[in-house]
């Protein structure tokens, strides 16, 4: 494993960040931490680069315990999310920096910075100063100087914040065949799911400090195993159902089924589950059409249906399959329930519920 935390926490004052973390990050692979602001994210990177201290717990790179090793001394490379490039530096300056300060013969800076520039395609600007850049030639900079460690390991906490969508989607592929061709291990945080979706072969999905799932991206999509997963990774996100039982009956949301784990609370429903029309086996519920929004190719569309609101995604050829205020049947298939258990977020065993439902 490239990067190992055992036991982790940090505290600042009685707000506990990180609560006893455990995570492993594979050799060689691009993994996206992804997660809501504020889960911690942030502070599991400066921990691991040595800008905090951790208050319990273990940290080590390429199997090395850095837990009490100095940050200059930690063979990571690091692109803070809130970068601060010197406005009376060069370019070629701002990139060197780290090596500056670590006192690094001036040899070595000149081949590595020339290095790093050549990686991101900036070797034009070297001499330009802050001011004469735009947002994506500073954060490629930034970028520069998070790689100018020779290391195999690099944290990239959130590169691409801010950027327009454009830039960002550039940037994402860059930055992808960058860590191939580096073959180094990348840790990449994001509060955008989409971006993570994009960007992660391996995906840590933190809530609240304390990692709720972790695996294949395909995998962790396609097979949440927490409520939290679910709602945090998906683009448009999932509905999340309530379930109600009265007189024998199961309702999900405005769906009727026969039967569903006595745990369950909540089920989980990706929007691409939903279709219009009836199919034999599947639920129905009749909804109206709150908005839709066109995403080239896809049209998200927003119901009301008993009182619940649900999020519908649908490929397209270019005809609307729809209007806003149209009342529709709406059918889904009773297997694309993701039963959560209400006590612990973890999802259930659901096949005896859909047997039944499916009668
Ligand atoms: N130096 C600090 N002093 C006090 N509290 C801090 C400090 N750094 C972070 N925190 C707190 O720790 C929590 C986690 O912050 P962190 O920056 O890791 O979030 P994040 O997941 O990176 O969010 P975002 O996606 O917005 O960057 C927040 O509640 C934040 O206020």
């Amino acid at each position: 494993m490239s990067i190992s935390v055992t036991g982790l926490s940090k505290s600042y004052g009685t707000n506990e960040v990180l609560n006893d973390l455990d995570l492993t990050v594979e050799e060689g692979s691009f993994t996206v931490m992804c997660g809501p602001t504020g889960c911690g994210k942030s502070v599991l990177l400066r921990l691991l680069v040595g800008l905090e201290t951790a208050d319990a717990g273990t940290m080590t790179l390429n199997g090395i315990d850095i837990t009490s090793t100095r940050a200059a001394e930690r063979a990571v490379g690091y692109v803070p999310q809130s970068f601060a490039l010197y406005p009376h530096l060069t370019v070629r300056a701002n990139i060197g920096y780290p090596l500056q300060l670590a006192k690094r013969p001036s040899s070595e800076i000149a081949k590595r910075v020339d290095w790093a520039a050549g990686v991101l395609a900036i070797t034009h600007l070297l001499d330009k100063t802050p001011d004469q850049l735009s947002g994506g030639e500073k954060q490629r900079t930034a970028v520069a100087r998070g790689l100018l460690k020779e290391t195999d390991i690099f944290l990239l906490d959130d590169p691409l914040v801010g950027l327009d969508y454009k830039l960002r989607e550039r940037l994402m592929d860059e930055l992808k065949a960058i860590q191939q061709d580096l073959k180094a291990t990348f840790l990449y945080t994001t509060s955008d799911s989409l971006e993570a979706l994009t960007m992660a072969e391996k995906l840590v999905v933190l809530d609240q400090g304390a990692v709720v799932q972790k695996g294949d991206v395909f995998d962790v999509y396609n097979a949440p195993t927490h409520r939290r997963s679910m709602e945090l990774v998906g683009f448009p996100k999932a509905n999340m159902l309530p379930v109600s039982r009265e007189n024998g009956k199961v309702h999900v949301g405005p769906f009727e089924l026969h039967g569903a784990p006595e745990e369950a609370s909540f089920v989980g429903l990706r929007p691409e589950a939903l279709s219009f029309g009836q199919e034999a086996g599947f639920l129905n519920a009749t909804a109206t059409v709150q908005l839709i929004e066109e995403l080239g190719g896809e049209e998200v569309i927003y119901l009301q249906a008993e009182g619940h609101d649900l999020t519908m995604a649908i490929a397209t050829d270019g005809s609307r399959a729809a209007k806003e205020g149209d009342s529709v049947t709406v059918s889904v298939d009773p297997h694309a329930f993701v039963f959560f258990d209400s006590a612990n977020g973890k999802r259930l065993n659901t096949d005896a519920a859909l047997g039944e439902a499916a009668q």
